[in-house]
């Protein structure tokens, strides 16, 4: 089929060239002609495991195409996606500005019949209210609109989407039915099909759910550290029950990234639009913003109160590994509070730097973990990424002022950091206290 995709952020990109990947002849479009003239060439503006590989691929298999001209891209597709970004208002409500001014763009364009698909995260009444700009823009309805949320996380947003568990395609017309279906056939996977305001609330009911999982597991931590339980341990005795599951019971700093903390509070406020108090949502949330902090506490703790003069390793910036994202890291909380104590932070990020001293101001990085953690008074791990989790510990030790490892990721065992002799906390564990001076 024809695809166009609007936006070339994670979602735009990824599900363009996995559409085209499965056969589909595929424009993506955005507004930024820097980021579409280097796309052209197969530069990626984030990274994203396998991503540049695919798109080069599919760019020379002439499956994939970019550009910066909506008329022209629009004019042969069958299926148009609007994949733009729908940031946080002050208020917590989704901003739908781009997704308007894509809708107003469409509809003055349209002239023969196409399916118009958000994926987008939007409010339910998005669909229609879509339909509506564009039915005004265009003078016409020749046209249907429908919901296809995305489902990917960053870091494995291709195998996330080649491999998706299952498509929600809401729609009001059997055509758009029918079109939708069939480009998601070669995914072989479940296919909900529901009408559009369903499709909309499955995403935020699916992301709500996660991110209550993890609040959950983070009380569940807390109350662990007050009673001598261990998190870890009580998730697995949990999780082995098929009716609860294993994935996303990892305690630890809690949640970032720019969809849970965006679309839980974007939920709370369409349950308030329409009348009714989303309890359990805002306690998520709120138990979120203060886990973070537990980290914080935690250092302070070490070292009696006082952290002026310690210099403090911080290994990982990005709210999770295989990302350079930094939206919402929990590191852009943690690092200035750690700074106001007149402590010096050296950070080290596999891929996250550059973005990170965007957000964070006085932020000072080195570009290896080994030149952070030299002669440090304790080194603190905010992202779980692979390479810190085979940190040798033992020529750690040997680099350190001395062995303080504060873990917000829960990455070691222990046993071993007993065994060591550091100073160990950790998240929903006991403190292993070693010898520290
Ligand atoms: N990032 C994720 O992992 C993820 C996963 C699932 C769903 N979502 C949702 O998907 C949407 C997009 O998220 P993202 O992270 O890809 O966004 P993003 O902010 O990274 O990218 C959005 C892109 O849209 C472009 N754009 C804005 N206005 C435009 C216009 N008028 N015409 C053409 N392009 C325009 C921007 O230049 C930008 O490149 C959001 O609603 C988000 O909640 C994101
Ligand atoms: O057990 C867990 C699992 C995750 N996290 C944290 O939760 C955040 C989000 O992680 P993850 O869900 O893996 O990443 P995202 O890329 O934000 O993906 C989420 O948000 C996307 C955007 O809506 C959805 O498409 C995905 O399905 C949904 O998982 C990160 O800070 C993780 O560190 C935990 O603390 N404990």
């Amino acid at each position: 089929m024809n695809i166009c995709v609007i936006g070339t952020g994670y979602v735009g990109l990824v599900s363009g060239v996995c559409f085209s990947e499965i056969g589909n002849k595929v424009t993506c479009v955005d507004i930024d002609e820097n980021k579409i003239n280097n796309l052209k060439e197969g530069i990626i503006p984030i990274y994203e495991p396998g991503l540049e590989e695919l798109v080069v691929k599919n760019i020379e298999a002439k499956k994939l195409s970019f550009s910066t001209d909506l008329n022209t891209a629009m004019e042969n597709a069958e299926i148009i996606f609007i994949a733009v970004g729908t940031p946080p208002k002050e208020n917590g409500e989704a901003d739908l500005r781009f997704v308007e001014a894509v809708a107003t763009s469409i509809g003055k364009k349209l002239n023969n019949y196409k399916v118009i698909v958000t994926k987008s995260t939007v409010p339910v009444g998005t669909g229609k209210w879509i339909k509506g700009i564009i039915e005004k823009e265009s003078g016409h309805n020749n046209f249907d609109v429908a919901s296809n949320p995305e489902f990917l996380r960053e870091g494995s947003a291709i195998f996330d989407t080649m491999n998706m568990e299952r498509a929600v395609i809401g729609v009001e017309s059997e055509k758009a039915k029918e079109w939708l279906t069939k480009l998601h056939e070669p995914f072989k996977t479940n296919i909900v099909i529901s009408d559009i305001e369903t499709a909309e609330m499955i995403k935020y009911a699916a992301n709500a759910f996660l991110a209550t999982k993890i609040s959950f597991i983070n009380e569940i931590a807390n109350i662990c550290e007050l009673v001598g339980a261990d998190v870890t341990k009580v998730a697995e005795g949990m999780g082995l029950d098929n009716r609860i599951g294993q994935a996303f019971l990892a305690a630890g700093i809690g949640y970032g990234g720019s969809c849970f903390p965006k679309d839980t509070n974007a939920l709370i406020n369409i349950a308030e639009k329409a009348g009714y108090n989303l309890k359990i949502v805002k306690d998520v949330e709120d138990v979120n913003k203060n886990q973070r902090f537990r980290i914080y506490d935690k250092v302070k703790e070490a070292f009696n109160s006082d952290l002026n003069g310690k210099k403090l390793a911080v290994l990982g910036l990005a709210f999770k590994p295989n990302t350079d994202d930094m939206r919402a890291a929990p590191s852009i909380d943690i690092i200035p509070k750690l700074q106001e104590e007149g402590a010096l932070v050296l950070a080290y990020d596999p891929v996250a730097m550059k973005n990170a001293h965007k957000e964070i101001p006085n932020l000072q990085t080195v570009e290896s973990y080994i030149e952070a953690v030299q002669d440090a008074d304790a080194v603190i791990i905010l992202t779980d990424w692979e390479e810190f989790k085979n940190l040798d510990l033992i020529t750690l030790k040997g680099v350190v002022k001395q062995p303080v490892l504060i873990d917000g990721r829960n990455m070691f065992s222990l046993d071993d950091m007993e065994e060591l002799g550091y100073y160990y906390a950790s998240i929903g564990r006991k403190t292993v206290k070693g010898n520290i001076k």
